[in-house]
């Protein structure tokens, strides 16, 4: 059933419950429409059939084994079968035309509007709804939709509860909405009486086949998809699916590990987990791959800063003394300073440091995944030369890098017995650990087929690059890789339009998602003048999507270059009246009733009904471009910055904007194919 299913039915006064029971018994036994009491809906996608009650009529669609129940609602007046189509809300799909809000202002998108709710909400309705009472002071009494949307203080979850129990969405609009599965029709009654808490997704095919593919098996498992394709999900279910056979095995309190990459993944995950897990949650630790090497570690470390380590680099650089003569030893410098600083660092940690190599033989005969410029042999040299000198010098300074932490840390995973291991550890996002870390993971997992894995290499937006062999060399045992390849969060307009605009950032090309559970408005690029043309864009795209999607401002999130941009963007928007935060990864909160402004990175596996990418004004980004030495460098960066933007761009449900500058020569800021892009 859909959740405003669930939700209007919570909401019908009581007397109805042995009607409506009685009813879905009888379309659980067959809900074949026969043309009376059960019937097929005229010129329908999908072929929805309404049920009659008595004065309700329940819509529905099936398909074996399955039965949605979409919507329980009263009977109309002048209610005949030609109307049902439209009662429901006609054939349209959800979607709608962002230009519409882009252009010129209209004066709906300026006077605040005020739609009032059907009936007003009061305590009798929000204690059927078994909202916490808590709220009810500050709920009751609502009467319009605008209100009960922005209402400050109660969670968004609950709001839209009771929005769904009283507003009826269109046929198009439920059909967006997720799944939920209930085994019998007395589950839905345990429910709507509070007796049993919610419900599971319902997994497509392939997401259910991954979420207890190869449990028993020896090896570890690693799943592969696109952004949205339920990587993350499908780890969530498999950690319980862990869970339940650990307690089979008779383990009474199995410690599972689910590692994600952010502070502000933590928390979402968290949050997820204890709503499918209830009180099973405390047996799994949500952490960050890096707080997890820290513990081990056992030492406080201070890290050295990025400023801190250029200048270390720089001074490593010019005071290197390289064997052979003075000619020999010149040449080198120049081919170091040539190669820059910030190459230089981020091959000593992307490439050296990220996988442990002790000796200048080890380096001399890597591979260097990901990095476009070759070195030659007296480069490399010179390179290890210059990680000698900076580790002394680190040293001497009491400091530590985030790859030098992480190698620590495998030296005291090693040590550990199997009674200080996980039963299980969940890694999701590992396309941008280092090998390092993964080996860290690796060895935290008491057995290696309770490793699991999630990953997309072009969602890679640190380091050098992500290659799958890596993964599977610190594995050091063969795993098994699943593929999902059906997108649940963003629609086909705009994840198409994102892919294509990735090309030349692509790690894994094979990669095709093939299946959209949603589709909509083409994504827009709208092109200012000045920080205030910005801000008026947004505040009109925000104001017209939220309205038009029925969602409150708190489902917009605007991603910025640096962090600069986003207080500058967040600030612009307040001046407009427009409540707007700037959050850094660490401050994020989900829930606040704010359009959110978050970098682009920290947005990385999160999500938003509505995303504006802003914050672009000339010269600011992307800043590296200018201090590049060489041209590989240069499309190694943008490479990844594409993939950076792909990301932000990916977290978009239903609607994007990106805002370019004017004028601009960024490479990344332009090239939008018309076909796929709303240009106007
Ligand atoms: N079977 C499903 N039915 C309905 N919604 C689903 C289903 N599977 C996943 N979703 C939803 O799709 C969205 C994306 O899922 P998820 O975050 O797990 O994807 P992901 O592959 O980890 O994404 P990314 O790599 O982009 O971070 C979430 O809102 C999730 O609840």
């Amino acid at each position: 059933m859909k959740p405003a299913f669930l939700m209007e039915l919570r909401a019908l006064p009581r007397d109805y419950s042995d009607q409506v029971q009685k009813k879905l018994e009888l379309l659980a036994g067959d809900p074949m429409p026969d043309g009376k009491v059960k019937k097929r809906l005229k010129n329908m996608d999908g072929a929805p059939c309404r049920l009659r009650s008595g004065d309700l009529r329940i819509f529905y669609t099936f398909q074996k084994p399955h039965i949605s129940l979409l919507s329980i609602r009263w009977r109309k007046e002048a209610y005949d079968d030609e109307v049902e189509a439209e009662f429901l809300g006609g054939p349209t799909s959800q979607s709608f035309d962002i230009s519409q809000f882009l252009n010129k202002p209209t004066r709906t998108a300026t006077a605040p509007r005020k739609t009032p709710l059907p009936r007003p909400v009061t305590p009798e309705l929000l204690a059927a709804l078994r909202v916490d009472p808590t709220w009810f002071p500050r709920l009751s009494g609502l009467s319009t939709e605008e209100e009960l949307l922005e209402c400050p203080g109660v969670p968004d979850d609950v709001l839209l509860q009771v929005h769904q129990a009283l507003v009826e969405r269109t046929y198009g609009e439920l059909l967006q909405q997720p799944d939920l599965v209930a085994s019998s029709v007395e589950d839905l009654l345990r429910y709507r009486d509070g007796e049993l808490l919610g419900f599971l997704l319902r997994l497509d095919e392939e997401q259910r086949k991954y979420v207890d593919w190869a449990l028993s098996a020896r090896g570890p498992t690693l799943l592969k998809g696109g952004p949205g394709t339920g990587k993350s999900t499908v780890a969530l279910y498999r950690t319980a699916a862990m869970l339940k056979v650990l307690r089979k095995a008779g383990v009474a309190a199995p410690r599972i590990l689910f590692t994600t990459y952010t502070n502000a993944l933590v928390r979402f995950t968290e949050q997820l987990l204890g709503s499918l897990l209830r009180e099973e949650a405390r047996y799994v630790e949500v952490r960050t791959a890096d707080s997890v090497a820290l513990s081990l570690v056992r030492q406080s470390l201070s890290f050295a800063d990025a400023e801190e380590l250029r200048a270390l680099a720089r001074e490593a650089i010019r005071s290197a003394r390289f064997p052979g003569n003075a000619l020999q030893q010149r040449a080198r410098q120049q081919a170091l300073e040539r190669l820059g600083v910030d190459y230089v660092l981020e091959e000593i940690h992307g490439v050296i440091d990220a996988r442990r190599m002790d000796t200048l033989e080890q380096y001399l005969e890597a591979r260097r995944p990901g990095r476009q410029l070759a070195l030659t042999r007296p480069q490399r040299e010179a390179v290890w030369h210059v990680r000698t000198t900076l580790h002394q010098a680190l040293a001497r300074a009491g400091k530590v890098t985030w790859p030098m932490a992480r190698a620590l840390a495998t030296g005291q995973v090693a040590s550990l017995v199997d009674a200080q291991k996980y039963d299980a550890v969940l890694v999701d996002e590992a396309q941008d650990l280092d090998p390092t870390m993964m080996q860290v993971l690796v060895g935290l997992c008491r057995s290696p087929n309770r490793l699991f894995l999630t990953a997309d290499a072009n969602q890679s937006i640190y380091g050098a690059g992500f290659r799958w062999q890596d993964v599977h060399e610190s594995l050091s045992f063969q795993g098994r890789t699943g593929v999902l390849r059906a997108n649940h969060r963003t629609t086909r307009e705009i994840d198409e339009a994102a892919r294509v605009w990735l090309a030349q950032g692509a790690l894994d090309e094979e990669q095709a998602t093939v299946e959209y559970a949603h589709s909509g408005a083409l994504p827009a690029v709208r092109a200012v003048k000045t920080r205030t043309d910005q801000a008026v864009l947004l505040e009109r795209f925000f104001t017209g999507a939220s309205r038009q999607l029925r969602l409150g401002l708190g489902a917009c999130a605007v991603l910025v270059p640096t962090e600069r941009a986003g207080q500058e963007v967040a600030h612009d928007l307040r001046e407009r009246q427009v409540h707007a935060e700037y959050f850094s990864g660490r401050s994020l909160d989900l829930g606040a009733k704010v359009v959110k402004v978050l970098t682009l990175k920290s947005a990385k596996g999160l999500e938003f009904p509505v995303v504006a990418l802003a914050g672009f004004h000339e010269g600011t980004w992307p800043a590296f471009l200018e201090r590049c030495a060489t041209e590989e460098e240069r499309e190694e960066l943008l490479a990844r910055e594409r993939r950076t933007f792909f990301v932000a761009m990916t977290r978009a449900m239903r609607a994007l904007l990106l805002v370019v500058p004017e004028k601009t020569d960024s490479p990344l800021l332009g090239g939008f194919d018309a076909e796929r892009w709303n240009l106007g």
